[in-house]
């Protein structure tokens, strides 16, 4: 930081006032000192011609009385004249308000000189109280007695004399009071003039006394000042002397190596890390060229690259950086460096450069390190699903470039059978083991040039790169010998491993990345389907394979479906067929889906997809969310009458997810619904698939009074021994048996008894499927409490008229039931058969 204190007018100001304040005063003092010495001298001057005036009067007075010569007298009044104007100025300054035309008047008759008149008021005025002038005041006052005395007999001797009245006894008795006038205004005359020089000497002494205290203070405040200027420079010196302390520890302590030049580019500093980036000591490169201790060189050039420091030097860049440079060191070692530099200055001049150089070592491996990470796999090193699909991708390109040549990949995917056993029995330690082993093992079966990936848990993928068909096989089923080989044993306990592999044949006709992996993960799908420990090779015209791989495609379309509200809630009503029942109405809502082109999907196609893929939760929540929002705006609509049951279909997975008790429990906040209104179905194969999830779910929301029904009861006949510890309301009589129960005596007898059983447990029977007035008579006749089917209703769309409707809900409205087709609602009810909605 410069310091330049001196240079600023406001601070130089602040150092010099009381320089100023001191010399102002002291030139104050001496002008009035002058003022006042040449006021005293006036004073001394005008006493002399005083003093004079009245001698020659008395002289002539005593001349004209001894000769009687008039000109005698007219001297006289000559000399005279002078101690008079002299009174006049006197009596005039002595009024209460001074008369000054009188007093300059009467000072210039007394013969003081024009310039000295202002001088003799002023003091008069200002001092005539100060000790040494009053007494000379008092000896003029008595003196001017004595010249109006002589001016009284000067005046009746020429009156007298001019008459010849004068006798000679007149004239001597006039001389001798002329002498006795002499003889007391001598003295007089000498008081007034030693008075006026005392006071004059005592004034001179005075103002001698002021100037020198006065050049006193003046001395003792340049001392004080400087003391204290050199104080503060001393302080100055000192923050310098830290300053550069504190900049040279800095230096030494940073990790970048900084290096100054002088104008010509001559080392003239280094710091540690500079000598120890360089190799070379500060004293030893000090003095030398920057260019001759090492090299700087563009990573992507081989040229030596000088020119920022060059131009910093010339003064044409003001500062400048370069990343990915090379440092080479004389020994020809090499290391990556930032290099920034900027010019130093001095006097306005460019007087060297300072050079500072990054080691990007650390950084680069750094770099590199998080590359590495996030392309491979930290447990076995291998690439990742990212990087492998990276390298799929590329393959695929490459196929592009290279159509109509025969060209041809090999895709696989290797699923480890059972591997959760290992990890369940042994812990993942060992796991981890057996997937390093199954690795090493693969990887020596593999060419150079082929792609073996980790896509995550017990999953690999591998990439070969212009393999044909045959090969590729050959090589699959040699994987899995290998894997099937490999005796695994941890802590004792030996493990048989094996591995599906899918392989997928990637010529022209395939050619996206999605397409490519949704393949091969289809036939290692398969693979494991039909038994494990097999390789199964993707055919896009087997029919399996197609069916598996179109309900893989649905997984992305229902979250597209769900993205774009393309769901939607239709109702079918459960009709009483009993007096005795609850009145009002009792509906099962049932979902459908618009595909991208607007038409009707039965359930059937996305469902299994659903479940096999774990979106039912998903759907779940936005049936119950969107169900739940109609219902609360029915109610607001003054219709909680209309709807006293409603049914909602739940999956097994769901049943099992401890967060949807959670979300439902907020839904019925949420949305103000009355829980006792609401009957969740939960089909009678997840229940009983997922029995102690089953029961706690339902006794958690019966506490807050809700029902439950189990639906298409009956498909299992091991189900009667479970029905008993599940605290369901209502059966539903699997929709088969009541479909074909008029024709069918063992249907027939299968509704009868599963009625029989429910209504002995305490459960209201529901029968489904009852299509024609036929069927309804005859459940009715067996005593089943409730008929759903197309004889009591078709489904139509679950809306509330009143109240625009829910976003969701707009596709519906706009497709009414007439229009749908009688296939798709039959399957809709198959749909709901198969377990869910
Ligand atoms: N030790 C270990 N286990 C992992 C790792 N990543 C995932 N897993 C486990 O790998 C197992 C994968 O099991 P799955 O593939 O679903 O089932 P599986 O037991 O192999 O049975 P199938 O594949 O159906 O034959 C799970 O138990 C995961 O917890 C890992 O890095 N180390």
């Amino acid at each position: 930081m410069r310091q330049t204190p001196t240079r600023n007018p406001s601070h130089l100001l602040g150092i010099v006032w009381p320089f100023i304040v001191v010399a102002l005063l002291q030139a104050a003092i001496s002008g009035v000192s002058l003022n006042v010495l040449s006021s005293v001298r006036a004073y001394v001057s005008g006493e002399s011609l005083w003093s004079k005036g009245q001698k020659d009067a008395i002289y002539n007075l005593k001349l004209y009385a001894d000769t009687r010569n008039p000109n005698y007298y007219l001297q006289y009044q000559r000399a005279i004249a002078i101690p008079l104007g002299d009174h006049e100025a006197r009596m005039a300054l002595d009024r209460p308000e001074p008369d000054l035309a009188r007093a300059e008047a009467g000072f210039l008759q007394g013969g003081n000189h024009p310039q000295d008149i202002q001088g003799l008021i002023w003091l008069f005025r200002n001092f005539r109280h100060f000790s040494y002038l009053e007494t000379a005041i008092e000896h003029w006052r008595t003196g001017d007695r004595f010249v109006l005395q002589l001016t009284q007999i000067a005046e009746q001797m020429h009156r007298n004399l001019s008459r010849q009245q004068a006798s000679e006894t007149d004239i001597a008795r006039w001389v001798m009071q002329i002498q006795q006038i002499n003889a007391q205004v001598t003295p007089i005359e000498k008081a007034f003039s030693d008075t006026l020089g005392e006071g004059s000497r005592f004034i001179q002494l005075l103002l001698l006394a002021a100037n020198l205290a006065a050049a006193s203070i003046l001395i003792l405040l340049a001392a004080l000042r400087t003391g204290k200027l050199l104080a503060q420079r001393q302080s100055f010196e000192a923050a310098l002397h830290a300053e550069k302390e504190r900049a040279q520890v800095t230096l030494a302590s940073i990790g970048d190596a900084v290096i100054t030049t002088d104008e010509t580019g001559f080392i003239s500093y280094m710091n540690p890390a500079a000598e120890q980036l360089t190799t070379w000591l500060d004293e030893q490169a000090r003095g030398l060229p920057l260019t001759s201790i090492f090299r700087i060189i563009d990573e992507h050039s081989p040229q030596d690259d000088w020119r920022l420091i060059d131009q910093i030097l010339a003064g044409e860049c003001s500062d400048g950086n370069l990343h990915a440079q090379l440092m080479v060191r004389l020994d020809g070692s090499a290391i990556a460096v930032s290099l920034v530099a900027a010019p130093i200055h001095s006097n306005n001049r460019i007087s060297g450069a300072v050079v500072v150089l990054h080691d990007m070592t650390r950084e680069r491996q750094y770099v590199a390190n998080l590359s590495w990470q996030a392309t491979h796999d930290a447990l076995t090193g291998l690439a990742n699903r990212r990087e492998f699909e990276h390298r799929l991708e590329q393959a695929l390109g490459k196929l592009e470039q290279h159509s109509g040549q025969h060209a041809e990949h090999a895709l696989m995917f290797l699923d480890l059978d059972q591997f959760k056993v290992v990890n369940d029995t042994c812990g993942h330690a060992a796991g981890d083991e057996l997937l390093r082993q199954i690795c090493t093992l693969l990887q020596q079966q593999l060419r150079d040039g082929d792609t073996l990936a980790r896509l995550g848990g017990d999953e690999f993928g591998i990439l070969l790169e212009h393999c044909p068909a045959i090969p590729a096989e050959q090589i699959a089923e040699s994987l899995r010998q290998t894997v099937q080989d490999l005796h695994f044993v941890w802590q004792g306990h030996p493990f048989n491993v094996s591995v599906s592999i899918g392989l997928v044949h990637i010529n022209h006709a395939m050619t996206t990345l999605a397409e490519a992996l949704r393949a091969a993960d289809v036939a290692c799908y398969m693979a494991k389907e039909k038994g494990r420990n097999r390789v199964q090779i993707y055919h896009a015209d087997d029919s399996e394979l197609s069916l598996k791989f179109g309900e893989m495609a649905w997984v992305q379309r229902i979250h597209l479906a769900l993205e774009e509200h393309r769901f939607c809630l239709y109702a079918q009503q459960i009709a009483p067929l009993g007096d005795t029942l609850e009145p009002g109405a009792h509906i099962e809502l049932l979902l459908r889906l618009h595909d991208e082109f607007g038409r009707l999907v039965p359930p059937i196609s996305f469902i299994p997809a659903a479940e096999r893929y774990g979106l039912m939760p998903l759907i779940d929540r936005w049936v119950v969310q969107n169900a739940f929002t109609i219902l609360a705006a029915r109610q607001r609509c003054g219709k909680p009458e209309s709807i006293t049951t409603c049914a909602i279909n739940l999956s097994g997975t769901t049943i099992g997810d401890d967060a949807f008790l959670d979300f439902l429990r907020d839904q019925f906040r949420l949305h103000a619904v009355v829980p006792q209104t609401i009957c969740f179905e939960i089909t009678e194969t997840s229940a009983i698939a997922n029995l102690s999830d089953a029961i706690h779910f339902i006794t958690e929301l019966q506490k807050i009074g809700c029902r439950f029904s189990l639906d298409d009861f009956g498909s299992g006949m091991s189900s009667f021994s479970y029905l008993k510890h599940l605290p369901v309301d209502y059966l539903k009589i699997d929709g088969s048996f009541v479909k074909d129960m008029l024709d069918d005596p063992i249907d027939h007898a299968m509704v009868s008894a599963i009625n029989h059983i429910g209504h002995v447990m305490g459960k209201r029977t529901i029968a489904e499927f009852v299509e024609t007035p036929q069927i309804m008579q005859a459940v009715a006749a067996l005593g089943i409490d409730y008929a759903q089917g197309y004889a009591v209703m078709r489904p139509q769309p679950f809306t509330c008229e009143c109240e625009v409707q829910h976003h969701f809900q707009r596709d519906c409205l706009t497709a009414p039931s007439s229009a749908m087709p009688l296939d798709i609602l039959q399957q809709d009810m198959q749909t709901t058969s198969k377990g869910s909605h």
